[in-house]
């Protein structure tokens, strides 16, 4: 354990299906808690590869440290007590109220489960936070798209973890909703969670992100503050689009694509 490292660090980080290596060596200066950060690029960039290594879904090559504590090799448990993860497929216990998913992920998995007053309280709290208290006893096969969505945050949240790790939590919600999730992801970076969520949104990365790492053919290619990041020369050599950016006078910021390219 590294005492004074705060966040997440990955070193060499390679990962592989089969034969294909799909992330090759990738090395990030520390994903510091207290940030959200925002992870963007085109599809087939490898964005969700990354996420779920970081996760600890798939066999990973290198170095992951959170807080300096290796999480490549550790026990499922262990990693499960600090780390979070949001798929991008809606949960699929259907059979569940939108309570018991939340109540189930919150023990489940993890090497010392909260009791269940304390798991109660907790889920509540939660469906409080994203504004899912009157949904609590409805079956999620009877959820619209977005409000699953937000009982997959639940399920994310009610854990508590040092590092939460989000991929394209925002797809199904509308404008209001996606403002309302991106507001509860910076109080979480706030209170000192590592928020790590991919978006397409650029836009919404402009008005909530700390840092954008930007990727492409499971490299990344741009990495800091959106301003550094998200540039007409990068969005011509990320996305093959030929754009402008505008910063307006309020601070609002827009992409116009003027044209498309080919690699
Ligand atoms: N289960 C899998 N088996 C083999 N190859 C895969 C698998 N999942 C993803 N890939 C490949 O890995 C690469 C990265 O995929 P990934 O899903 O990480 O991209 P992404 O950046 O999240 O894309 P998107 O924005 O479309 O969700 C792609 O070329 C994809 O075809």
């Amino acid at each position: 354990m590294r005492e004074r490292e705060n966040g997440l660090a990955a070193e060499g980080l390679r990962v592989r299906y089969g034969r294909r290596i799909v992330l090759a060596d990738l090395s990030l200066p520390p994903i510091e808690a207290s940030r959200l950060t925002v992870v963007a690029g085109p599809n087939g960039a490898g964005k969700s590869t990354f996420l779920r290594a970081l996760a600890g879904l798939m066999p990973v090559e290198g170095s992951l440290r959170l807080d300096g504590c290796e999480l490549v090799g550790a026990r499922p448990a262990d990693r499960a007590a600090r780390v979070a993860y949001m798929p991008q497929t809606l949960p699929q216990d259907l059979g569940f109220t939108v309570l018991e998913a939340v109540l189930h992920a919150c023990r489940s998995g993890v090497a010392r489960p909260p009791t269940i007053d304390e798991a109660v309280s907790r889920a509540a709290a939660t469906l409080g936070r994203l504004g899912l208290a009157t949904l609590a006893d409805v079956p999620l096969d009877r959820l619209s798209g977005g409000q699953r969505q937000l009982t997959s945050l639940a399920q994310a949240l009610v854990r508590r973890p040092r590092l939460l790790l989000l991929d394209e939590p925002l797809t199904a919600l509308d404008l209001h909703h996606q403002h309302a999730v991106l507001s509860v992801l910076r109080s979480l970076a706030t209170e000192g969670v590592a928020v790590v969520a991919v978006l397409h949104d650029l836009g919404l990365a402009a008005s909530w992100a700390d840092r954008v790492i930007l990727m492409r053919d499971g490299a990344v290619v741009a990495d800091g503050p959106l301003d550094a990041t998200v540039t007409p020369t990068a969005l011509a050599d990320v996305y093959c689009v030929t754009a402008s950016i505008h910063r307006h006078a309020d601070g609002a910021f827009s992409i116009a694509v003027s044209g498309l390219a080919t690699r």
